[in-house]
């Protein structure tokens, strides 16, 4: 008997050694295999001969794991640690384009100024399937439901598409005024409401901020009555925004319950809101810009492009959830990081003094703040560009619908191709000091007049916060209102003082940190906030 165990223990430990062995075999060939070709693609990209100057692939990271490929290594949450790893490997190979294997798919990562301009011009790229896997993993939308909401066909974009309703409604200057407009209004209401910035509060700044800004976007874009149904309604909200990139990864339930949660939760709320909506349509002939049950014009317009495509009252939902995020979850930290600049004392001494002065310029009689003034300013502009210059994470992703050569880097079909921002924005032969927030950079000044402005054009390949091409942020001309607009009427009409940093910042002296997440975050979220004391100036709103 104890023979039989010990000839069954020992066959197991036979069985057990040849299959790690057999693994470490497999992995070791996959290393050996994928080094080698690694040096051969990468050699090629050095050639300078004529005939090694034609388009080839980007070279392929090595990598152990058949299938699994770089996907660990990628996942890294500290932002920017795996961005300036490849951008050491990019200055040790001479490459300006990498490949790795992600989550089972070949991904191309671009970063050369040509690359990054062709893919926005090229027409073999698209991002319609990609959009098809958010709508099921992030919006909680059915299979059948995503591919409607995000049609893949030609001709379905030939009818109504989000693409025009969003160019008609959401960049022309008179969609933008309007949402501005009610912004600003709803902002300043808030701010007014609250009786204890009166006597003075200490508050944690970003923290203070998010939630009305909250409010005042979420009002201006969905209406009021969203609010009014679910006050609530942040608190899910940032727990899925928070976990967006992991729900979009396909991170298991079991592994992020409270992220499905939130998104199921949300999704239910809209749900009841539209409903409600539905019940109380406009009247025949009646085209605001803006009314309480369905918010802003571009809303009602995308409700009747869902109806067009016959999506489901939860597909609607996931899709009305998307469109909440695209005004909050960038423009807010945006303005948040501008902000936590302009007090910081340990930003250049006389920062704070120039926006002020900036800003008086741009306030009228009636003490509001004139928007297309603000958008002028040149020290207020280039800082708001170093924001996003140093706190956009982006990455482009497209997939190859038919083999193309982009800038001299042939990808394949059925590949994906990513433009990264980390690897142009903070590239130094791009950006002078590409680590320092520098709120001048962007400043210019005319060689005749000695005017001083703020530019950033020619740098189309090298600075693209807002994307490009047909995929191009359609927010970007009301986000920047609605930033700047946001610190003017917080600078002009409180004294703002400093009291001390709290939370976990990472940054110098104390100063906030990026939170940890997903590469690919766009506007990077804060660790960390300011303490400072908010009271209303006696000539305030
Ligand atoms: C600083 C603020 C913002 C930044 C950095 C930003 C950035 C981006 C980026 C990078 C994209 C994808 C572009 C691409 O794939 O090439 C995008 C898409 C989008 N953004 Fe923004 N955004 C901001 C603010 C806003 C605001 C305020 C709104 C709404 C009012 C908005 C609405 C959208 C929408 C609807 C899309 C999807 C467009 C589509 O699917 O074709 N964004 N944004």
């Amino acid at each position: 008997m104890a023979t039989n165990s010990y000839t069954l223990l020992s066959a197991l430990g036979t069985l057990l050694l040849g299959l790690v062995i057999t693994v470490a075999l497999v992995c070791g060939y996959t290393y050996l295999v994928t080094l080698t070709s690694f040096h051969i693609n990468a050699r090629k990209h050095t050639d300078t001969s004529a005939k090694a100057q034609l388009a080839h692939s980007p070279p392929l990271v090595p990598y152990f794991v058949p299938g699994l490929g770089s996907t660990i290594t990628f996942s890294n949450q500290n932002i920017g640690t795996y961005w300036t790893w490849l951008q050491s490997q990019a200055s040790r190979y001479r490459q300006d384009a990498f490949a790795i294997i992600l989550a089972g798919k070949h991904t191309n990562f671009i970063f050369s100024e040509a690359g990054i301009a062709a893919i926005f011009k090229s027409r073999q790229v698209s991002r319609e399937k990609l959009d098809q896997q958010l709508g099921v993993n992030v919006l909680g939308m059915s299979k059948e439901d995503s591919v409607k909401a995000f049609p893949y066909d030609v001709a379905e974009k030939e009818k109504s598409s989000v693409a025009k309703i969003y160019s008609e409604h959401l960049l022309s200057s008179s969609a933008v005024n309007a949402l501005t407009g009610k912004f600003m209004e709803t902002f300043r209401a808030e701010l007014e409401s609250d009786a204890s910035l009166g006597e003075g509060i200490e508050v944690d700044l970003y923290d203070f901020l998010w939630k009305k800004v909250f409010i005042a976007s979420t009002t201006a874009q969905c209406g009021s009555t969203l609010l009014e149904m679910f006050p609530d309604f942040s608190t899910d909200y940032k727990i899925w925004e928070d976990n967006l990139l992991g729900l979009l990864f396909g991170t298991p339930p079991l592994f992020a319950r409270s992220a499905y949660d939130a998104r199921d939760a949300s999704v239910k709320k809209l749900e009841a809101w539209l409903n409600a909506g539905y019940a109380k349509p406009l009247k025949d002939g009646e085209d605001p810009d803006w009314e309480p049950n369905f918010g802003a014009k571009v809303m009602r317009k995308r409700h009747d492009y869902y109806h067009q495509q016959g999506l489901s009252i939860h597909g609607q939902a996931g899709f009305d959830l998307i469109a909440i995020a695209g005004i909050i979850s960038n423009a807010t930290p945006a303005t948040g990081w501008l902000l936590l600049h302009i007090l910081s004392p340990t930003s250049p001494p006389d920062f704070h003094s120039r926006i002020m002065a900036e800003l008086e310029s741009s306030r009228k009689n009636d003490g509001s703040v004139d928007i297309p003034a603000l958008t002028r300013l040149p020290l207020l502009n280039s800082a708001f560009h170093e924001v996003l210059r140093l706190y956009v994470d982006l990455l482009v992703v497209r997939q190859v619908d038919s083999s193309v050569a982009l800038g001299g880097h042939y990808v394949k079909q059925g590949e994906q191709v990513m433009a990264p921002t980390w690897m142009t924005h903070r590239n130094p032969a791009f950006f002078e000091n590409p680590e320092v927030f520098d709120p001048e950079r962007f400043l210019t000044k005319d060689a005749e007049t000695g005017k001083v402005g703020y530019s950033i054009a020619g740098l189309g390949g090298k600075y693209f916060p807002f994307g490009g091409g047909h995929y191009m942020c359609p927010g970007r001309t009301f986000a920047k209102q609605e930033v700047l607009g946001t610190v003017a009427v917080l600078l002009l009409n409180f004294d703002i003082d400093f009291v001390g940093y709290t939370g976990q910042g990472s940054g110098k002296h104390g100063f906030p940190g990026i939170k940890k997440g997903y590469a690919g975050n766009q506007v990077v979220g804060i660790e960390g906030d300011m303490r400072v004391r908010i009271k209303k100036r006696s000539t305030g709103i």
